[in-house]
């Protein structure tokens, strides 16, 4: 039996999504663009951090030995022989039996070696008097303490976070070399959808596929387009999805894939470059992938759960393995079932579940359909039922799939 006949399984139908979605170039995007993304070269420091010797505290620049007897009962005086706003660069030595007022962020004068913070002291302007002896270095940020100019400071690989984008800055880099975020376009399908927000005509639904999946695009990063939706309507369908070949990485459609007399996804892209097949699980059985006109397309079964699933199973780690993610995976536990449940032989069946925070048991959430939304959205995982097991008792350990 070849491979479509009996259904291909979910892992090997992944591994044919993710050769759809080679790595994407690398380009260099500015910041605040990169959030997200992942670092696709090592990045070499330009400048120290600190930069200079500089003050931790606001307070007074000082040799330590000057005021080595200060104490609250018996102070020393010094006179301030100049004041350093943190940006001044011509500040002038600091001569022995002197202090200079000196503010955080702003360079250690020649010869101190200390700072004394202000409150040990009076505060004063003119002379100030010190009621406290300090150690040399004391509150004294060293060049190059954090990093030195050459040093690698982000490697390749590396996902950019609010930290590393903030070190990035850092070292004077207004940009970096990522992996471009993916384009990818979504299209449902189905003449009985209606746009969120219009009038509901009977024998309608609202289309909730093209938002659920555009989100789940961008929450890994990508780029999402949605384009209008099309009726069950071959032309349509390809007038459509010609005005947009080309400028994306991926097209995503829902709809039209299984076995019905207005299949229009399966209709106009059979035989097309796109193969449709069964997929041995339940949620998500029939898929279609290949390309066409030169775009990658995965055709994704109409049913919200189902698509839904789809995207997160198939789709979200070949996106972050295009992206240059290492970890695609979700997390996985295992837990007790609180309920039974049933699965189809031969399938992979996910169920939707709430697992509590140990993970030590998951409540089965709403049924198998995949048409119960409603259940997915009040899920924080998936449970894996594998092939072979038909029957899950109550008190059964499972593995789950952990979306949170
Ligand atoms: N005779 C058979 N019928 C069906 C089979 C089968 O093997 N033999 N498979 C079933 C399974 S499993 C699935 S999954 C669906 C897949 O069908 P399609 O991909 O062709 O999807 P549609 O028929 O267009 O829609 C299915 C269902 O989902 C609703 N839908 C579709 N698009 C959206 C959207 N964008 N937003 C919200 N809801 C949407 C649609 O109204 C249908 O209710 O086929 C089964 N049938
Ligand atoms: O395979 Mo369908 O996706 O069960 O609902």
């Amino acid at each position: 039996m070849n491979a479509a006949k009996r259904g291909l399984t979910p892992q090997e139908y992944r591994l044919e999504v993710q050769a759809l979605v080679p790595p994407l170039p690398v380009v260099r995007l500015p910041l605040a663009m990169c959030r997200g993304l992942v670092l696709a070269e090592d990045v070499t420091a330009g400048v120290s951090l600190p930069p200079f010797d500089n003050s931790a505290m606001d307070g007074y620049a000082v040799r330590a030995s000057d005021v080595v007897s200060a104490t609250a009962e018996n102070p020393v005086r010094l006179p301030v022989a100049d004041d350093i706003p943190a940006g001044r660069t011509d500040v002038a030595p600091l001569a022995p039996g002197t202090s200079q007022r000196i503010m955080t962020g702003a360079p250690l004068p020649e010869g101190a070696d200390a700072i004394i913070q202000v409150e040990l002291t009076d505060g004063g302007t003119e002379n100030v008097r010190i009621d406290a002896s300090v150690l040399p270095r004391t509150h004294v940020r060293f060049v190059g303490e954090d990093v030195s100019s050459g040093d690698v400071i982000l490697r390749a690989g590396t996902v950019l976070h609010p930290p590393q984008l903030g070190l990035a800055a850092a070292v004077g880099l207004a940009g970096l070399p990522v992996r471009r975020p993916p384009r990818v376009l979504v299209l449902s399908t189905g003449s009985e959808l209606v746009p969120p927000g219009d009038p509901l005509p009977p024998g309608h639904i609202y289309e909730s596929n093209s938002v659920l999946l555009a989100a789940a695009i961008e929450e890994i990063g990508g780029k999402a387009v949605v384009l209008r939706s099309v009726p069950d309507d071959v032309a349509t369908f390809r007038a459509v999805v010609a005005e947009h070949v080309g400028e994306a990485d991926l097209l995503i459609t829902s709809g039209g894939v299984s076995a019905g007399a207005y299949e229009v996804v399966k209709d106009a892209l059979s035989d097309q470059g796109v193969e449709f097949v069964q997929v041995a699980m339940q949620p998500g059985g029939p898929q279609g992938r290949g390309s066409f006109e030169g775009l990658s397309v995965v055709a994704l079964p109409g049913n919200p759960v189902s698509a839904a699933l789809s995207f997160e199973l198939f789709l979200r780690p070949a996106l972050l393995s295009a992206m240059g993610h290492s970890r695609t995976d979700r997390p996985r536990a295992r837990a007790r079932a609180t309920a039974a449940m049933t699965s189809p032989p031969g399938r992979v069946q996910y169920r939707r579940g709430r697992h509590d925070a140990g993970h030590v048991e998951v409540v089965p959430v709403g049924g198998p359909g995949s048409h119960l939304l409603a259940s997915f959205a009040a899920s924080n995982c998936l449970i894996e039922i594998p092939v072979g097991v038909t029957e899950v008792a109550a008190g059964d350990e499972v593995d789950l799939v952990l979306l949170d």
